[in-house]
């Protein structure tokens, strides 16, 4: 046979598994009506264990039986999103209000004034007065006893990656992101007048800070201390009677009166980090397009594949995904995703409570327009 015969074969057998597929496709939304009515989960462990040996039975050849399990595990996922989607599109929708950045009372950013979080807080809410807290811990339990109405914190920047710190505190505390910013970051090497570059023996930053700088830092041979933030790193610098430098921003450095010894410092040119604006409750404003939930998942073979089926079933790009120890002494992960859709579409509804009912450690931690 030529390829073009091998070709018109494989046609001729995908059109009959489609409509096989389909059939079996209306026959699981019978069952979906079933469920409805006799208030059952629609995920059936049992049932999928019985259907997967069968299947594997039936393969009768080894080489092709891990495939067959898996294609069938996929049909069986597709099923449970369909069946989702006529379960529960027509959920109650969350209970939420809508964010109020205009008439907020109380801020929280890290850090001091000048610091990149007041620049990203200052394009949220304004030319107005912040409270600033020592560490992204304090913003997450301001924002948790409600000592503050909203939280800024960054979470990735484009040239250092995903800000740690904040995602292993996303994972402690309660709290749904509202907004989402970015930031052009201009780093520049800052100290006290007078001082010369030749002089600077050691620097002072933010740990972000200073790794979105390293070809800088191994060009001059400067050595790094790591600092909680750049703006109380710049203090730092205004404070000592050492020729120590800082890297922070332009900003920070006029506001303190420091010489710039060097500007645009970062590794690539093009440098921006993204905030997070976080509230105690859930707030949706009108164009959010975007949903963040984080999760685990079970240590099982394909979990994170039929974890993204879901997503990719529904048509919902995933714009996200990060992974973070959940630090138990194991090596297991918790996943921080984001994706695309509205809390109030039906397919996004059905996804989120087919995970809520499925995962053991599930949260849905809020809507955001996306930049
Ligand atoms: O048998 C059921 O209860 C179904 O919903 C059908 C089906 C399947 O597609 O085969 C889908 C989901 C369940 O978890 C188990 C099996």
């Amino acid at each position: 046979m030529d390829l073009k015969q091998l070709r018109d074969g494989i046609d001729d057998i995908d059109s009959s598994i489609l409509s096989l597929f389909m059939k079996r496709m209306e026959l699981c939304k019978g069952v979906a009506d079933f469920k409805k009515e006799h208030n059952m989960p629609v995920f059936q462990g049992g049932r999928e264990q019985e259907v997967i040996d069968r299947i594997k039975e039936l393969t009768g050849n080894k080489e092709l039986e891990k495939g067959t399990a898996a294609l069938f595990t996929t049909i069986m996922d597709i099923s449970k999103i369909l069946q989702n989607r006529t379960i529960h599109a027509a959920a109650p929708d969350y209970i939420y209000t809508s964010p109020d950045f205009a008439g907020a009372r109380t801020i929280g950013c890290q850090g001091t004034s000048g610091a990149n979080s007041e620049s990203a807080a200052r394009k949220v809410f304004g030319d107005r007065a912040f409270t600033f807290y020592p560490s992204f811990e304090d913003v997450f339990k301001a924002v948790q006893a409600g000592e503050v109405d909203y939280g800024v914190l960054p979470v990735q920047n484009s040239t250092a990656g995903s800000v740690d710190s904040t995602y292993d505190l996303m994972a402690k505390y309660p709290f749904y992101i509202v907004k989402m910013v970015t930031l052009e970051i201009n780093h520049c090497l800052a100290a006290k007048k007078g001082t010369m570059l030749e002089d600077i023996t050691c620097v002072y930053s933010h740990r972000q800070a200073l790794s979105q700088c390293e070809v800088f830092l191994s060009r001059t041979g400067l050595k790094k201390h790591e600092y909680s933030n750049t703006a109380t790193a710049a203090e730092k610098v205004l404070r000592s009677e050492e020729p120590i430098a800082a890297i922070c921003s332009v900003d920070c450095a006029e506001k303190l009166g420091l010489e710039i010894l060097a500007r645009d410092i970062a590794d690539c040119t093009i440098n921006r980090t993204q905030f997070i604006i976080i509230s105690r409750d859930l707030q949706v404003a009108n164009d959010s397009d975007s949903v963040s939930v984080m999760l685990t998942i079970p240590h099982t073979e394909g979990s994170l594949y039929r974890l993204l089926t879901k997503f990719f079933v529904n048509n919902m790009n995933l714009l996200r995904i990060e992974s973070r120890p959940i630090r138990d002494g194991s090596f297991d992960v918790m996943f921080f995703l984001d994706f695309s859709g509205k809390l109030s579409d039906p397919s996004v509804k059905a996804v989120l409570r087919d995970l809520e009912e499925n995962l053991e450690d599930f949260r849905c931690i809020g809507t955001f327009k996306s930049e």
